[in-house]
């Protein structure tokens, strides 16, 4: 017999006795069992063994918090900043109480709280002031925006992505699926919705401005991780048939120092050096909405050192993070 209620639940689940483990995990939870109360909620918001069930999720993490799940606090924060991913209203003040409320015990939410104050921010997480950049094409648009993270911002944005790596996928066109692909060669992991702590949704808004668009319109934002060798090879960003399709895309550059790496726009004489903190922001479609297949672009291959960068695309309308994986 499995030692503790959570793998007896796993056990009784994969049987597709999933009542009895939900039962299990509840019961367990009303006995102090944080941890159990976190496993149901992970199994409510991703919809695992049952249905997909985002308000019992959260009341069922805020009964996991309420005895003290530490990592369930960060998640409730997050959860509540992007209004369950985009499922409700956004909420940046309740966020930030309840990220206080955390920081009192948890220095991992006191590190955030931290980077956030040093933001200047509207009560909404908005940059109180939209960053400036330049252009660097005018058809079609690319803009180049120096500095737009600080070097504390880099490092929490390559942390958190450090934690979800995995080889690099993107989207099969036709299956819609996420494989493999010999395009990518780094390696990447998309912050979901239970990821997006405040640091990340603030610039996640950040780029939301630059970009002209709604944050809801952004995926994931992606980390990826060039190693010597690996390559982002020649493509478009655009997906082929989508209906919701990829309109702008911003690349954040994380870090510097490495060997190669250039981001490259063949068709328009372009070469991007990286600079930790810059980025860019680049149009992918023609007006009538179609393939700007103009901003064809690579990032050239990591001759020494890791690259380090974060990807947003944006999506002409909002999008379900829920269901949505980046490519
Ligand atoms: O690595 C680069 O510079 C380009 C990345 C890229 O094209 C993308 O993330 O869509
Ligand atoms: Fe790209």
């Amino acid at each position: 017999m499995a030692s503790n209620p959570i793998e007896q639940a796993h056990l009784l689940a994969s049987r597709g006795q999933t009542r009895p483990a939900v039962v299990l995990l509840e019961a367990a939870g009303a006995a102090g069992d944080a941890q159990a109360l976190m496993q149901l909620a992970v199994w409510q918001l991703a919809g695992t063994h049952v249905a997909r069930d985002l308000d019992a999720a959260r009341v069922t993490l805020r009964r996991a918090v309420a005895i003290g799940h530490v990592d369930g606090a960060l998640m409730e924060v997050a959860l509540t900043a992007s209004g369950n991913g985009n499922a409700r209203a956004p909420d940046w003040q309740g966020a930030i109480a309840l990220l206080d409320k955390a920081a009192a015990g948890d220095p991992v939410a006191t590190a955030q709280r931290a980077l956030i104050g040093a933001m200047a921010l509207t009560s909404d997480g908005a940059p109180l002031r939209v960053p400036q950049g330049q252009v660097i094409s005018a058809s079609p648009r690319v803009v180049h925006y120096p500095a737009l993270l600080s070097e504390r911002e880099c490092a929490h944005v390559a942390s958190v992505g450090a934690g979800l790596l995995e080889p690099a996928q993107v989207i099969d066109p036709q299956t819609g699926r996420l494989v493999p692909h010999p395009i990518r060669t780094s390696d990447g992991g998309a912050i979901g919705p239970t990821r997006e702590d405040l640091v990340i949704r603030a610039l996640n808004l950040r780029i939301a401005a630059i970009s002209g668009t709604r944050v809801e319109q952004g995926e994931p934002l992606t980390v990826l991780r060039y190693s010597p060798g690996q390559e982002y090879r020649r493509h478009l960003d655009t997906i082929a048939g989508a209906r919701n399709q990829r309109i702008r895309t911003v690349l954040v550059y994380l870090n510097q120092g490495f060997g190669g790496g250039e981001t490259q726009f063949p068709m328009l004489g372009l070469d991007v050096r990286p600079r930790g903190g810059d980025a860019i922001v680049f149009d992918t479609i023609l007006p009538d909405g179609s393939p700007d297949t103009r901003t064809l672009h690579a990032g050239a291959p990591v001759t020494a050192g890791a690259k380090w960068l974060a990807t947003r695309w944006i999506r002409a309308e909002a999008i379900d993070p829920w269901t949505i994986h980046a490519g």
